[in-house]
């Protein structure tokens, strides 16, 4: 794993800004593996001001998101899909049929997971994962527990999980019961993974991720098993590694 030290949240999300930015450069139809949450919030701020300068164009870009909550509507302003186009997708030239996420109001949720699949192998896998890490070793919506083979798959969210997103909710009681994650399985077969950790209450998480054993009770542990993963981490998130 290539460890890289960013001074601060806003270098960390200019750097996997940058990285991100040369992939599409040297490959303009690149498949991009993206995420939610609060730490790629500053990596998507910077991609639009890139895109704003002409540094960057999406038209042929395809990406994928990691997960959705069950039972929010697109139009729904906690779902992931409105997050994305809030945040991302609205400001930038990325063709919106190019733009794919779970649908967590899928009727049958079963028959989604195994359609979201099949378009991220038929699209060509995805050449670049944007992660973050949960506070119980959580990536995409993995919990702890969930088997390394699994591909994209509904999931029960940890009430820890529930817990730490309850700050984007009214209040917990809205915080959704389960969610469509892509897999552990999903995840290891991207060609790259950029990892942002951003924070010293995440510093626990990330040293368990690099000296830890490689354990489904630690989902973010197998990233150690992946060919190809970048980690760009603040100070504070590094505090527990430098020691
Ligand atoms: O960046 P945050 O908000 O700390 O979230 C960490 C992780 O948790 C999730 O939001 C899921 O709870 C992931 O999508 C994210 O990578």
């Amino acid at each position: 794993m290539n460890i890289i030290q960013a001074e601060n949240y806003k270098q960390m999300s200019e750097l996997a800004a940058k990285k991100l930015i040369e992939q599409i450069n040297r490959k303009s139809d690149s498949v991009l593996g993206l995420a939610t949450g609060s730490t790629p919030e500053g990596l998507y701020e910077e991609i639009i001001k890139e895109y704003k300068e002409g540094n960057v164009s999406f038209k042929d870009v395809t990406t994928f998101n990691l997960d959705e909550y069950v039972g929010l509507s697109k139009n729904n302003d906690q779902s992931y899909y409105y997050y994305m186009h809030k945040l991302l997708f609205d400001h930038i030239d990325l063709k919106t049929d190019q733009a794919n996420l779970p649908n967590g109001d899928a009727k049958d949720l079963q028959e989604e997971c195994s359609r979201y699949e099949a378009s991220i192998q038929q699209a060509g896998g995805i050449d670049i994962q944007i992660l973050g890490i949960g506070l119980n070793g959580h990536i995409g919506f993995n919990e702890p527990g969930t088997p390394f083979s699994i591909q994209t798959h509904i999931v029960d969210l940890d009430e820890s999980t529930r817990n730490a997103n309850a700050r984007f909710f009214d209040s917990i009681d809205e915080v959704p019961l389960q969610a469509i994650t892509m897999g552990i399985d999903s995840i290891m077969q991207t060609k790259q993974i950029i990892l942002l950790v951003s924070g010293s209450k995440k510093a626990e998480a990330l040293e368990k991720l690099v000296n830890g054993p490689v354990t489904e009770d630690f989902p973010a542990s197998i990233l150690q098993k992946h060919p190809n993963v970048t980690i760009i981490a603040d100070s504070d998130a590094l505090s527990e590694l430098s020691q």
